[in-house]
């Protein structure tokens, strides 16, 4: 099983240029959680921070009883082995073939013989869907194929937790279709940890387990796919749905009075309506679509039955709409218990942004009514 990274309070800048503040959450185990928020609000410095690759100046991210922002260099290295990383464009080398480029990592990091060093090369490559296109050169291929043998790069390691840095880049979008498929078979077959930046909203509709918006220099929320899917947070909604009416602006947020015009235009029009990327969005139709499950033959993903029990214990702490939503997941036995009371007093609630007094659908600090 993948391990789980607890971020707390995390704050980072380049010098005067602070790009986010007190970013807390828990990437648990074996789930699938994606990350968004609009351009340049620092989710590859988010990424790069996790891997110890950025210093932030304050707070912890600890995972595996480490602290990756203040342990030494040589207990870095030894975590970032936990580590598999998707670059964008795959980061491949390209004058070497795709079997070499896999197995940099076996030959830097390891002292696997070359015929074990073969065997695992081959093993993940047919594990994205490579096997026979080992001799094929990175500027031969295809940029999904691309992306596909840096995805097999990431996984020679046997890393408990996988960092996608938009996946979807460049992708037409029946490639990001079988990419999504390809990261939902993988954690089924590995049970790591997967964070996943993206801008793709169907990705963040039917991939995760857990969603989370950055914005406006904090993380205005992280929780339960569901706890984003019926958010009624003006600023979740306008990004889920991809729409201009909203407080995110061109290059920076707007003002109240043109937000407010903007949405009262927007009900007097019946909302949001579908916009060609997926399902309706909150305010209309199935705000929670099905998750995409493994391919047929696969095993189940085994995160799905650790949430459900750790979405259980939170249930009494969600708003109606994410509750009900919530509740649609759970299975009978689990739901049993939820109604029985019986994790009313859990302090469990792993995946949270914020302690667990406070209400999970609390968001970003700031002038009321901003946004
Ligand atoms: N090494 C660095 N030194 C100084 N500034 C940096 C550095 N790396 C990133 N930044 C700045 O941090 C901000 C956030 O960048 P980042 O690439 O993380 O955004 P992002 O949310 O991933 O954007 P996008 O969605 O467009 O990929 C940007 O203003 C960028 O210029």
């Amino acid at each position: 099983m993948g391990v789980a990274v607890q971020v707390e309070g995390l704050t980072k800048s380049f010098g005067s240029q602070n790009i986010w503040s007190d970013v807390t959450l828990t990437l648990p185990p074996g789930e699938i959680s994606v990350l968004l928020g609009p351009s340049g609000t620092g989710k590859s410095v988010f990424l790069k921070s996790l891997v110890g690759l950025l210093k932030p100046e304050k707070g912890s991210i600890i995972l595996s009883d480490a602290d990756i922002v203040t342990c030494s260099e040589a207990k870095l290295y030894e975590i970032r082995r936990l580590f598999g990383v998707l670059f964008q464009d795959g980061a491949l080398f390209g004058s070497m073939n795709l079997f070499d480029n896999v197995a940099f990592p076996l030959r830097e990091h390891t002292k696997k013989s070359e015929t074990e060093i073969r065997r695992i090369v081959l093993e993940k490559m047919d594990m994205v869907g490579l096997a026979g296109a080992e001799g094929k050169l990175p500027g031969e291929i295809s940029g999904g194929m691309r992306k596909r043998a840096g995805l097999a790069r990431a996984l020679v390691l046997d890393p408990e937790i996988i960092l996608f840095d938009e996946p979807d880049s460049g992708l037409d979008p029946v490639r990001v279709a079988y990419l999504n498929q390809l990261i939902v078979d993988l954690n089924a077959q590995i049970d790591a940890t997967f964070l996943i930046v993206t801008h793709d909203i169907g990705t963040a509709r039917t991939v995760p387990d857990n969603l989370g918006l950055l914005y406006r220099k904090h993380l205005a929320m992280f929780g339960p796919r569901e706890q984003l899917l019926t958010s009624q947070e003006p600023v979740v909604q306008q990004f889920l749905n991809g729409r201009r009416e909203g407080p995110i602006g061109m290059s920076e947020e707007k003002d109240v009075a043109q937000v407010e015009a903007e949405m009262a235009a927007l009900a007097a029009r019946g909302g949001d309506q579908h916009n060609g990327v997926g399902p309706k969005g909150a305010t209309g139709g199935d705000a929670v679509p099905p998750q995409l499950e493994p391919s047929p033959g696969l095993p189940e993903r085994r995160a799905v039955r650790r949430r459900q029990e750790r979405v259980a214990r939170m249930l009494h702490t969600f708003d109606p709409a994410t509750a009900a939503a919530i509740r649609e997941s759970l299975p009978p036995d689990l739901l049993a218990r939820a109604d029985a009371g019986v994790f009313a007093s859990s302090p469990d609630v792993a995946g949270r942004h914020r302690s667990p007094d406070e209400p999970p659908t609390s968001v970003l600090p700031g002038p009321r009514g901003q946004w």
